[in-house]
């Protein structure tokens, strides 16, 4: 189950809200312009399935997406534990770059969770939204949001980008530490797990 969790940005010492109800996530993001939604999973899919293989088999969903929202670039964007030896690297340094508060200013943000799971945490006015996002969750967040990203000690997550720009992810990073005073993805999927979630 995804997981959403509300905060004051001046600290997670409050809990505004943390609702597991798809609708009730799909509501609560709809006034700050997010889009959240489930998509049917592709359960013969292995979760380390590379990117040809997750293009090929959510064909139908990137090309109608694409079509109704101008989309002109989609990737794929994978990281497992697994036999790699440069993954001790490749995730410490993604897991740093995401978790910088950031913006992009030219693109909307719009990922599809495939396998594994994230934590996107928007903040918008004086408010921290974390959605811990699992396989099936699409999310769409507007072009100037400022947000960070956790993929937690151990990431493992394939996700689909949808982008308008050929250029890709551009990042404006916003200087803030803010992203070290809430409680991190390891954080959010123990408690979610002890709760009954299966992140
Ligand atoms: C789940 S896709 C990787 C994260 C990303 O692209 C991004 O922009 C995070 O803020
Ligand atoms: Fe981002
Ligand atoms: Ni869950």
């Amino acid at each position: 189950m995804t997981l959403l969790t509300s905060w004051p940005d001046s600290g997670p010492a409050t809990v505004l809200r943390r609702t597991c109800d798809p609708a009730e996530i799909a509501a609560a993001l709809k006034p700050l312009g997010v889009r959240y939604e489930q998509w049917p999973v592709r359960e013969d899919l292995p979760h380390d399935a590379d990117g040809e293989r997750v293009s090929a088999a959510y064909r139908p969903q990137i090309d109608r997406l694409s079509a109704e929202e101008g989309f002109t670039t989609v990737d794929v964007l994978g990281l497992h534990p697994g036999d790699d030896p440069e993954y001790p690297v490749r995730a410490k340094a993604a897991r740093e770059k995401f978790l910088q508060e950031h913006t992009h200013d030219d693109d909307d943000e719009v990922r599809f969770f495939v396998s594994g799971s994230g934590v996107f945490y928007l903040h918008v006015g004086a408010e921290v939204h974390a959605v811990l996002c699992e396989r099936g969750d699409l999310l769409g967040v507007p072009r100037g949001t400022t947000h960070w990203f956790d993929m937690g000690t151990r990431p493992s997550f394939t996700a689909i980008r949808f982008f308008h720009e050929e250029d890709g992810w551009i990042g404006n990073f916003t200087g803030s530490a803010i992203s070290s005073r809430f409680p991190d993805f390891d954080s959010l999927a123990a408690g979610h797990r002890r709760d009954g979630g299966t992140v």
